[in-house]
C-alpha cells in the first residue's frame, strides 16, 4: 500500500485496553484534509475509543498518532492540550455545556481561551448559533434549553473557533429523528465550506451516508475491503518528522 502523504491525521497499530480488556487492537487509519470519515461498526466496538486516540484525548497503549507531522502521541500534556484546544473540536453524544455560562459564552468558549476578543468571539459564536437555528438562546443558560438545543450550542462550540478537524462521537444521539439529518446536514456543510475535516462515530448507516468515507470497526479490529494489513514494525519518522508508513485508510 502507498503512503498517503496528504493524510492531515493518521494513526498506525493503535492498541487500547480498559482494565485488560483490549478495545483496540493494530488500527490504522488515515484522514484527508478536508475529507468527512465515518467510523462505524456495531455497539462496543471501540469507535470511541479510536475517536478518543485519534484526537488526543486517550493515549494510546501502543502505536502511533500523526496530526499535520505532530506525534500526538508522544506530545508533552501542555502542549497536547494545547493543540487538542486550538485545532481540534469535539462534539459528544452528551452536550456537556457549563451551567453558568451564557449560551454564547459556551460557544465562544474555545476561542476566548485561544485570545480571541470577547467582541469578535461573540459575534462569531451567535453566527454559528445562528446556523444552527439556536441563535434566539444566545443569552440563555444552558439550563434553560431543551436536550436537543444544548447540542445544538455543543456543535456550533465545536465549530466555531474553525478547527482543522472535528471530531463528533455519535453526534445526533440526542436530537429527535426529524431533527438528526437537519443537523448532519449542517455539520457536514459548514465542515466543506470551512474546509474542516470531520471524524465521525456512529452505529447508524445514516450517518455513515453523510461521510466521503467510511471504515468499519468489529471487536477492536479494523475490517472491509480496505483495511489496511497488520502492522508488526513500528514506524519511523520520515526525514521531515512525519511517519514512514502507508495508511491511505
Ligand atoms: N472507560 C472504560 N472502562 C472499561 N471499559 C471500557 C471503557 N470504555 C469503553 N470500554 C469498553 O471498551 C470496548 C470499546 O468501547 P467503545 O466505547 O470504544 O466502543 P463503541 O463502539 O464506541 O461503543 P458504543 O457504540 O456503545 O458507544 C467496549 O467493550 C466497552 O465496554
Amino acid at each position: 500500500m502507498v503512503a498517503a502523504p496528504e493524510d492531515l491525521l493518521r494513526a498506525r497499530g493503535l492498541h487500547h485496553e480498559y482494565e485488560g480488556s483490549p478495545a483496540l487492537l493494530d488500527v490504522c487509519v488515515g484522514v484527508r484534509e478536508g475529507e468527512i470519515l465515518c467510523v462505524t461498526g456495531p455497539r462496543g466496538c471501540g469507535k470511541s475509543t479510536l475517536l478518543g486516540c485519534l484526537s488526543g484525548r486517550l493515549v494510546p497503549a501502543r502505536g502511533e498518532v500523526w496530526f499535520d507531522g505532530v506525534p500526538l502521541h508522544t506530545l508533552p500534556v501542555p502542549a497536547r492540550e494545547r493543540l487538542r484546544r486550538d485545532r481540534f473540536g469535539w462534539i459528544g453524544s452528551e452536550p456537556h455545556l457549563l451551567p453558568e455560562l451564557t449560551v454564547w459564552e459556551n460557544a465562544a468558549l474555545p476561542l476566548l481561551l485561544s485570545g480571541a476578543g470577547r467582541r469578535r468571539a461573540r459575534r462569531t459564536a451567535c453566527e454559528w448559533l445562528e446556523r444552527l437555528d439556536v441563535g434566539y438562546c444566545a443569552r440563555s443558560r444552558p439550563g434553560a434549553l431543551l436536550q436537543a438545543q444544548r447540542q445544538r450550542v455543543a456543535i456550533a462550540r465545536a465549530l466555531a473557533h474553525s478547527p482543522a478537524v472535528v471530531f463528533a462521537d455519535e453526534p445526533t444521539a440526542p436530537l429527535h429523528q426529524a431533527d438528526r439529518a437537519q443537523v448532519l446536514r449542517t455539520l457536514t456543510t459548514a465542515a466543506r465550506s470551512h474546509g474542516i475535516t470531520v471524524v465521525l462515530a456512529s452505529h447508524d448507516a445514516r450517518v455513515a451516508g453523510v461521510a466521503d468515507r467510511a471504515v468499519t470497526l468489529v471487536d477492536g479490529r479494523r475490517v472491509g475491503p480496505d483495511a489496511p494489513p497488520p502492522t508488526d514494525t513500528p514506524v519511523r519518522p520520515g526525514p521531515e518528522g512525519r511517519a514512514a508508513c502507508s495508511l491511505s485508510a
